[in-house]
């Protein structure tokens, strides 16, 4: 087993300056501070360091060309701030609600806003279902929350009408998909799509289920 105490920060990928463009002294601020403290408050596992670029901050920023210009999007379940918190910094032409139970958690989302000074984006503890009648969101994203099955019925209530869902999701997705089709027509999503990004910039692609949600009344 390696010692953890050993384990250094991954350096930072070439395509990271490529994706975030100007707003790369930022994320390198919060990767700084994930960095450092992210273990010790149980935001990332005691081994994520040599990988923080890749499987973390980048597989979050790749979502970025997806959220639309002026969008009211809600990340469910961010955590130490994937993906929302990472897409908040590099589309600051869209609002972002980071929705999060933990207690903990929020408060390290809330110290990272204020110094980072991010102006678009607002921290709410709590479940997803705790805010289906308070939003009506353009998109929605999530990373590791839940299999879609359950993801889409504590998200599709928070957003708009013909609203986006955008989850990152890993290998298993064909699967998670068939095991979620009767939900998929109760929710009336249509556009259903996997997508692969990433391609030509990271060594790790990632891939993003996207699909709309015509109606939930
Ligand atoms: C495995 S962590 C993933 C964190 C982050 N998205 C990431 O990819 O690094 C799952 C997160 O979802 C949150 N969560 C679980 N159920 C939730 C729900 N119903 N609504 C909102 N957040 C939830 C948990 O508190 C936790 O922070």
């Amino acid at each position: 087993m390696s010692d953890a105490s050993e384990l250094t920060l991954e350096g930072e990928p070439t395509a990271a300056a490529e994706i975030a463009g100007e707003r790369i002294t930022v994320l390198r601020a919060f990767a700084a501070d994930l960095a450092e403290r992210g273990e010790e408050l149980g935001l990332i596992g005691p081994v994520e360091l040599p990988r923080l670029w890749t499987r973390h901050l980048l597989n979050s920023a790749v979502l970025a060309p997806l959220i639309q210009s002026g969008a009211r999007v809600a990340d469910i379940g961010t955590g130490g701030g994937m993906p929302g918190l990472v897409l908040a910094i590099v589309r600051p032409d869209a609002q972002f609600l980071l929705i999060e139970p933990m207690e903990r958690r929020c408060a390290w989302l809330n110290e990272q806003i204020d110094r980072l000074e991010l102006e678009n984006v607002e921290v709410r503890r709590g479940r997803a279902e705790e805010f289906h009648d308070a939003f009506e969101v353009d998109q929605v994203t999530a990373r590791a929350v839940t299999a879609l099955r359950k993801l889409v019925p504590i998200t599709a209530p928070l957003l708009r009408d013909g609203g986006e869902m955008l989850f990152l999701k890993g290998a298993a997705i064909d699967a998670e998909i068939e095991a979620a089709a009767k939900t998929l027509r109760k929710y009336r999503a249509s556009d259903v799509t996997v997508e692969e990004l990433g391609v030509g910039q990271l060594a790790e692609t990632t891939r993003v289920f996207r699909a709309k949600i015509r109606s939930h009344d």
